[in-house]
């Protein structure tokens, strides 16, 4: 296992990228910790897989290096580099025993027959295979099929780190959440760096104790599930984290009061130094916005209420904008007017995007 730092990494295909706009990978600077469970998260197309195929050795950056353990290996091709990969479709053989599978690529390392046993029957047991070890690959579901590929991934105890790319992808729905705490239960039990990249917010906040979140080719914000939930650095993040995702709203502050609309609502910082011609947003998750009666909080109109098992959410627009907020027990309401109030002291403010930290009122 190893320790992966990104050290000023940036990634253009075209040959002359210009701005930052020619580039499918922005300037990052990284260490995925030894022994981390990681994800890489972001919609299509922010450049996970350009990253992930920069530190599996199939791209090599335009910019800056990546070291394992302070080895630089920039230039290194893969079989070099020390990796295990899981792709998003089952790798196995077909005519080959689940055994045979998982004991490939120790196999093919010269590791000693009986070392290969101890270790196959131990990842096969982890992952609930232990039942198939003597049968053809070839006879099994798609599910078990993934299952070998991820033992596969999992078997070698010596590599710098397992990339693991959208695994769950062909797994059953039901199925996801129990492969999800197996891999996490792994991750505790053999010590494995791992770096699980994925588009899907459910998947990375499972597995990881540090989520890299990646928007429109740069690290929006790394942190762990909490953070990223409580501080969204980015409004991109707060969108993109929690269901639904945080509001965000086009504001005016000034010291500890923000203005949305005609409304002036108190904040519980100040933020004397805004950097001017920012564009200034306030964000506020829909769990901490209360839908209220009229001339109570900010105006508001109640388009509908959606009842989410754990919660009743409100629809609402607040100056012609979309906002999430919940609906407590006892409100009552006549018609499409309402108010929605605030929790001051889980609202965040955004200079175009960025978090702005708040300090003390004095
Ligand atoms: N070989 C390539 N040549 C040119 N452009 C590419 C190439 N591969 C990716 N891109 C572009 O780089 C950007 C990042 O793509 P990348 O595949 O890394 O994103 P992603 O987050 O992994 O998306 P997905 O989840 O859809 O795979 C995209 O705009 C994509 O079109």
């Amino acid at each position: 296992m190893a320790s992966i730092t990104l050290d000023g990494l940036a990634h253009a295909y075209r040959p002359d990228p210009q701005g930052p706009k020619d580039y499918a990978l922005k300037e990052i600077n990284h260490v995925w910790q030894q022994g981390g469970a990681y994800a890489l998260l972001g919609p299509s197309g922010c450049g996970k897989t350009t990253l992930l195929n920069i530190i599996s050795g199939l791209v090599i950056p335009t910019r800056g290096r990546i070291l394992f353990d302070g080895r630089d290996v920039t230039r290194l091709p893969t079989e070099a580099r020390n990796i295990a990969q899981v792709f998003q479709f089952p790798v196995v053989y077909d005519t080959m025993t689940v055994r045979q599978n998982l004991a490939f690529p120790l196999k093919n390392r010269g590791v000693p027959a009986e070392r290969i046993r101890a270790r196959v029957e131990e990842i096969a047991d982890r992952l609930g295979l232990s039942a198939s070890l003597d049968r053809k690959a070839s006879n099994l579901t798609a599910d078990a099929k993934q299952k070998i590929s991820l033992g596969r991934g999992l078997v070698r105890p010596d590599v710098a780190a397992i990339l693991f790319d959208e695994p769950l992808t062909v797994i059953d729905p039901h199925l996801k959440w129990q492969l999800r705490s197996m891999l996490k239960e792994i991750h505790r039990a053999l010590d494995l760096t791992m770096i699980y990249v994925t588009h899907d917010q459910t998947e990375a906040l499972t597995f990881a104790d540090k989520v890299v979140v990646m928007h429109d080719g740069a690290v929006v914000q790394t942190g762990t599930p909490e953070e990223l939930f409580e501080r969204p650095a980015h409004t991109f993040v707060g969108h993109f984290i929690g269901s639904p995702g945080m509001n965000v709203l086009p504001a005016t502050v000034e010291g500890s009061t923000a203005r949305i609309g005609d409304t002036t609502l108190a904040l519980a910082h100040a933020y004397p130094h805004l950097p001017a011609g920012a564009r200034i947003e306030l964000g506020i998750r829909p769990e901490f916005a209360t839908l209220a009666a009229p001339g109570d909080g900010v105006p508001a109109k109640l388009n509908r209420i959606d009842d989410i098992g754990r919660a009743r959410i409100a629809r609402a627009e607040i100056a012609g904008r979309p906002f999430a907020a919940m609906v407590p027990g006892e409100v009552r309401l006549d018609g499409s007017e309402a108010g929605i109030r605030f929790d001051p002291r889980q609202i965040h403010i955004y200079a175009d995007s960025h978090l702005v930290t708040g300090e003390a009122i004095r």
